[in-house]
């Protein structure tokens, strides 16, 4: 069963093979659009064939060859509900920086591998890897903006969320 998160316009980092993809696919609402980003092109052939064989139409889906950090900043602002980071953790803090700029407000940014980073002992002598340090630096960044409500969800490798609150009335 999946959950509906009656989304219109997804955008993920990290297409794989396109298994996160039809789950937010099957999530989402009937007329959305996923767009999917990923450096490796062979990845994004097996993925459009597993979008098809799921049984979603070609214009669901739009793939975009590149680094997520170059192909971000030209999608449009405030136009997507989710924006889903599950690659190059070492730079989750700058996507954050881009994830919030693109979500509507009430939208939601959900970061993969936070559990992971988040349990992973430090040794005595050695300063933690770079993507365990970001996972924990974007972590407290969502802990800290008061425009964002988090929320840590222990599936898999852990799923890190943050809601951009809807600006509250003045009055
Ligand atoms: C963990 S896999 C994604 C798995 C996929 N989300 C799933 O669950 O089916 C990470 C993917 O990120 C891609 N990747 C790595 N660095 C990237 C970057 N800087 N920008 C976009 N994609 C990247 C890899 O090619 C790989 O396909």
């Amino acid at each position: 069963m999946t959950a509906s998160i009656g989304a219109r316009s997804v955008v993920e980092v990290g297409t794989g093979c396109g298994s996160s993809g039809i789950w937010l696919l099957r999530g989402m609402r009937d007329e959305s659009v996923l767009t999917s980003v990923d450096i490796e092109p062979e990845y994004q052939e097996l993925a459009r064939s597993a979008y098809r064989r799921a049984g979603f139409a070609a214009g669901r889906v739009r793939l975009i060859l590149g680094r997520g950090l170059h192909v971000l900043p030209r999608l449009t602002d405030g136009a997507y509900d989710m924006v889903f980071v599950d690659a190059e953790q070492a730079a989750y803090a700058d996507y954050l920086t881009e994830a919030l700029r693109l979500l509507r407000p009430g939208g939601i940014v959900v970061f993969n591998n936070a559990l992971e980073a988040a349990t992973s002992a430090d040794g005595p002598l050695s300063a933690p890897d770079p993507g365990t340090a970001a996972v924990r630096e974007v972590a407290r960044q969502v802990r800290d903006d008061e425009d964002l409500i988090p929320l840590l969800l222990p599936i898999g490798e852990g799923l890190l969320a943050a809601i951009r609150e809807a600006p509250r009335d003045s009055a």
